[in-house]
């Protein structure tokens, strides 16, 4: 169920269905700014859930402190199950994370590139290198590009192989900050290709954004950031099923128009200039044009008109989400 926190206590999954679960975590900056207010994030395991909010919202510091990288003021969290800080040096294999871009060598191959990156890690065995660089570069659809130059590559395929990186072993969560960002419309498109192929192979991801449309394509839940508060999370699939469809016929012959739509039992019915609307429940909209022709109702246009998500949001928090940050 979608809830929205000043309403409800904070939803979602029990937590031992969960690949990431936080409780109240909270993070004050030296001078007082709270970047985090007492964030409760349920994440399903085998979800791709969006992290949405607008630029400042509190989206990089949580998903900072997550990985350990920043401590938290207040509040507990866990990673697949374990409970953090302390199950980190256990845990972190398990999880992939690209947070601020991986620094490549643009005179170095992917390939070479991502021996780098392997070679840094301790836990990662020398002799089975090649296997896990290959396997990395083939889940991105860079095998055939290894050889490349990194200079060469676009930036659908630089971002592709940063998140090749964060996928050097097999992950059972990814965390990814942004990775769509300063991406062209195509880069844009391969990297929530694979994000939802990814997911599609088991792997839970986390993913934060501030594209309200991104999200809307890209993930099956979502949760919703304000000034370093959570106001809702939940199924989108859920938020959809909160939608409430309205009919909206044009006409010179608007209180007639209401007439027949409230005789129709519709609710919600309102005029304005030129148009009359309700609320469209479970009637069928040609009966309804039928029901204004025969009344001798001119209708010069009639449209079923569904919210969008950001329409949704608003109604559910009250104020607008500005989906360009
Ligand atoms: N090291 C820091 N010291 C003080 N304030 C900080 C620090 N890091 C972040 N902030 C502030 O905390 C708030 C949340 O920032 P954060 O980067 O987490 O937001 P965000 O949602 O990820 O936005 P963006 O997408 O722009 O990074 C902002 O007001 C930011 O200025």
């Amino acid at each position: 169920m979608l809830t929205v926190q000043e309403a409800t206590p904070p939803a979602a999954a029990p937590a031992e269905d969960c690949s990431l679960v936080t409780r109240g975590l909270t993070k004050r900056f030296r001078g007082g700014q709270v970047a985090v207010d007492g964030l409760d994030l349920a994440v399903p395991r085998g979800s791709v859930f969006g992290f949405l909010g607008p630029n400042g919202s509190g989206k990089t510091t949580t998903i900072r402190m997550l990985l350990g990288l920043a401590a938290p003021t207040a509040g507990t969290w866990e990673l697949l199950g374990t409970p953090m800080p302390a199950g980190m040096p256990a845990v972190l294999s398990r999880v992939g994370a690209l947070v601020e871009g991986p620094a490549f060598y643009p005179y170095l191959s992917g390939e070479a590139n991502l021996r780098r990156y392997d070679a840094a890690d301790p836990a990662a065995d020398p002799r089975t290198a090649s296997a896990r660089i290959g396997l990395a570069l083939d889940r991105v659809g860079l095998a055939a590009a290894a050889r490349k130059r990194y200079r060469a590559y676009s930036l659908g395929m630089r971002q592709r192989l940063a998140i090749a990186a964060a996928l050097l072993g097999p992950r059972e969560l990814l965390i990814l900050d942004e990775p769509t960002n300063g991406l062209d419309p195509q880069g844009t498109r391969e990297v929530r290709g694979l994000v939802r192929e990814i997911a599609t192979e088991g792997t839970t991801v986390f993913v934060s954004s501030h594209l309200l449309a991104e999200v809307e394509q890209m993930c099956s839940h979502v949760a919703v950031m304000r000034g370093g508060r959570l106001v809702a999370q939940g199924p989108i699939a859920d938020l959809r099923a909160g939608e409430v469809a309205r009919i909206r016929v044009e006409t010179p012959d608007t209180a007639e128009a209401a007439a027949v739509l409230a005789g129709l039992g519709l609710a919600g019915v309102r005029t304005g200039d030129g148009e009359a609307g309700a609320e469209l429940g479970s009637a069928a909209p040609e009966r309804i044009c039928a029901a204004l022709v025969t009344a001798g109702v001119a209708v010069r246009g009639l449209a079923v008109q569904r919210p969008s998500l950001e329409d949704v949001f608003v109604g559910l928090t009250g104020e607008g989400f500005d989906v360009n940050g």
